[in-house]
């Protein structure tokens, strides 16, 4: 049987960057910067901090702006006294398609293990929201060389008890924290490697059916000028960027990518 074909993703994470004024004039200028056609072919979505959410939803919906959204964290909870924390539920009812789960700062600066990511994941799936799942190695486990175990053990343990229906529904993210805003960028065969490696991993756990289907992004670095060769990758269906994103025309030549492949 063949699978149908992945539809490339690309996923600006702003991390703690723009206000809602800010987030407004951004998505204004991302969609007038892309065609419906480039729209279609790419799905684009942004990642903003949750005080832009609102102001991105009414700009998304009032425009019918062909872009998605979503958060970068949220709560394992469904609700109650767990002050300052967001729930799936709240990000759901904003229009929310995707969260980050277990990006590298929130595994370094807040101590999220691989329990609570896994935790964060189904309350994503729980909700409707589709989880991106970061994983990544350090600079000390790279030099190692045990990278590709790494990041398939946080695979597994983020992914443990799920359906093959739930996992069809997550999104994974390679991110070498080494390559993170570092403009270090992991070359293409770095990147394929262990993308390669996430999605033999769910053909092993899973079944091949639900590997062949699952979206696997890479992150650290990316630009436009590296992007092509990045997506060029058999294993890579797009791309989580962090910096290139928060300048609208750089993040549209991002999502512009077949362009340089075609030329
Ligand atoms: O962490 C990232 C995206 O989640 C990558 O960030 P940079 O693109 O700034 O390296």
């Amino acid at each position: 049987m063949v699978s149908a074909p992945r539809r490339p993703l690309m996923a600006g994470n702003w991390k703690m960057n723009l206000n809602h004024l800010e987030a407004n004039l951004l998505v204004q200028k991302l969609a007038a910067s892309l065609t419906e056609k480039q729209l279609t072919e790419v799905e684009t979505v942004v990642l903003p901090p949750y005080t832009d959410l609102r102001t991105v939803q009414t700009v998304v919906e009032g425009d019918k702006l062909l872009i998605g959204y979503g958060a970068q964290d949220l709560s394992p909870h469904v609700s109650g006294a767990y002050t300052g924390e967001i729930s799936g539920a709240m990000l759901a009812k904003l229009g929310c398609t995707y969260v980050a789960v277990g990006h590298s700062e929130r595994r370094q600066y807040h101590r999220e293990d691989d329990a609570l990511v896994g935790a964060k994941v189904q309350a994503a799936l729980t909700h409707g929201l589709t989880p991106i799942l970061c994983v990544g190695e350090g600079l000390d486990i790279r030099e190692q060389g045990t990278h590709v175990a790494h990041c398939t053990d946080q695979l597994d343990a983020a992914l443990k008890g799920l359906s093959p229906e739930q996992v069809s529904r997550v999104v994974v993210a390679y991110e070498p924290v080494w390559a993170i805003g570092t403009g270090k960028t992991a070359t293409p065969e770095d990147a394929q490697e262990v993308c390669g490696a996430l999605r033999a991993r769910l053909a092993e756990t899973v079944d091949q059916a639900t590997a062949d289907g699952v979206r696997i992004l890479y992150g650290g670095s990316v630009k436009s000028s590296n992007v092509a060769s990045i997506m060029a990758q058999p294993d890579v269906d797009g791309a989580l960027v962090g910096g290139a994103s928060l300048d609208a025309e750089e993040f549209a030549k991002i999502c512009r990518f077949p362009e340089h492949i075609t030329g």
